[in-house]
């Protein structure tokens, strides 16, 4: 018996990983690209054929996942809709506030939702190491600074992933992020305090990503490093996720378990 194929959309389809994203859909053997969404609404077909919705709503009711890159601002809308589906998300878009993800935790009792600030395996990884160096020093000797670096275009800071990365530490030194978030330091800011999680964000050129996770002490440095050369890692851990969400039951996933990787202890 041969199962109907996968009906995958694409939310953000005319965007830099949208466009990546149509091809990495087209060359499934066992899915199809059911349609996209955009912000123009100028935008009615992609290649003549893959239908540009205006809503969300229409988009859900021809798929049974849609992978969704566009922006933070039109996630809540995102997240209601998907409550009222059976259709499973695949979320990359960053920037979110802690409102709305509390409304995607709420999709995540419905319907499966894999949430990643970074779709690839690098990062997926680096995620982990950063939590292990983080429990194997001390906070009182090793200060933790993240810097990320991106493109002109990129519209939020931190990076989704240096924020991820910046949890990872803390959940090692069991603390909160935003207790010891030290953001964007500009003018007389003091001495460094102990145990804060430092982040700098650079912006220039077309940059993909990257990422470092530096401890430093008074007599050594360990940094972890992930540059992303092609946005194409993106989009293929995407689909995968995509892939993978077929048949899961409701629950908020991330790209580890995609991967099939054992939760952090
Ligand atoms: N998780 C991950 O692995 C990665 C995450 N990202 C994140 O994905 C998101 C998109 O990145 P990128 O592709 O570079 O961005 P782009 O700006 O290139 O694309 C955004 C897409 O979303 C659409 N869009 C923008 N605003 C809205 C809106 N209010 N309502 C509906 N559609 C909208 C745009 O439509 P139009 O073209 O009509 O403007 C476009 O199709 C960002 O949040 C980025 O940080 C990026 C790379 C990797
Ligand atoms: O906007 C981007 O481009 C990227 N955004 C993600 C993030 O905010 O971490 C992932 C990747 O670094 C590219």
């Amino acid at each position: 018996m041969t199962s109907s194929p996968l009906r995958i959309g694409i939310a953000g389809i005319t965007g830099r990983v949208g466009r990546l994203l149509v091809e990495e859909v087209q060359q499934q053997e066992n899915a199809v690209l059911s349609g996209g969404t955009a912000l123009s609404k100028d935008i009615k077909t992609i290649s003549d054929t893959v239908p540009v919705f205006d809503t969300i709503d229409a988009l859900i009711q021809v798929s049974d996942v849609i992978i969704d890159f566009t922006n933070a601002s039109i996630t809540a809308t995102h997240a209601k809709a998907f409550k009222n589906s059976h259709v499973a998300w695949v979320l990359g878009t960053t920037g979110i506030d802690e409102d709305t993800q509390r409304l995607i935790q709420e999709a995540a009792s419905i319907v499966p939702v894999i949430q990643a600030a970074n779709f690839s395996p690098g990062v997926t990884l680096m995620l982990r190491l950063a939590g292990e160096l983080a429990k194997a020093l001390p906070a009182s000797q090793y200060d933790a600074e993240i810097v990320e670096t991106h493109h002109r275009q990129k519209v939020d800071a931190p990076s989704g992933t240096a924020l991820a990365i910046g949890e990872s530490i803390a959940k090692a030194r069991n603390v909160q992020l935003k207790d010891v978030k030290n953001s964007g330091r500009d003018g007389v800011t003091g001495g460094r305090k102990e145990g804060a999680i430092g982040f700098a964000a650079l912006r220039g050129g077309q940059i993909v990503g990257e990422h470092s996770a530096i401890f430093l002490s008074d007599v050594e440095e360990i940094s972890l490093t992930h540059k992303a050369f092609d946005r194409r890692i993106f989009a293929k851990g995407a689909v995968r996720s995509a892939l993978w969400s077929a048949g899961k039951p409701a629950g908020l996933y991330g790209m580890n378990h995609v991967l099939g990787l054992d939760p952090v202890q």
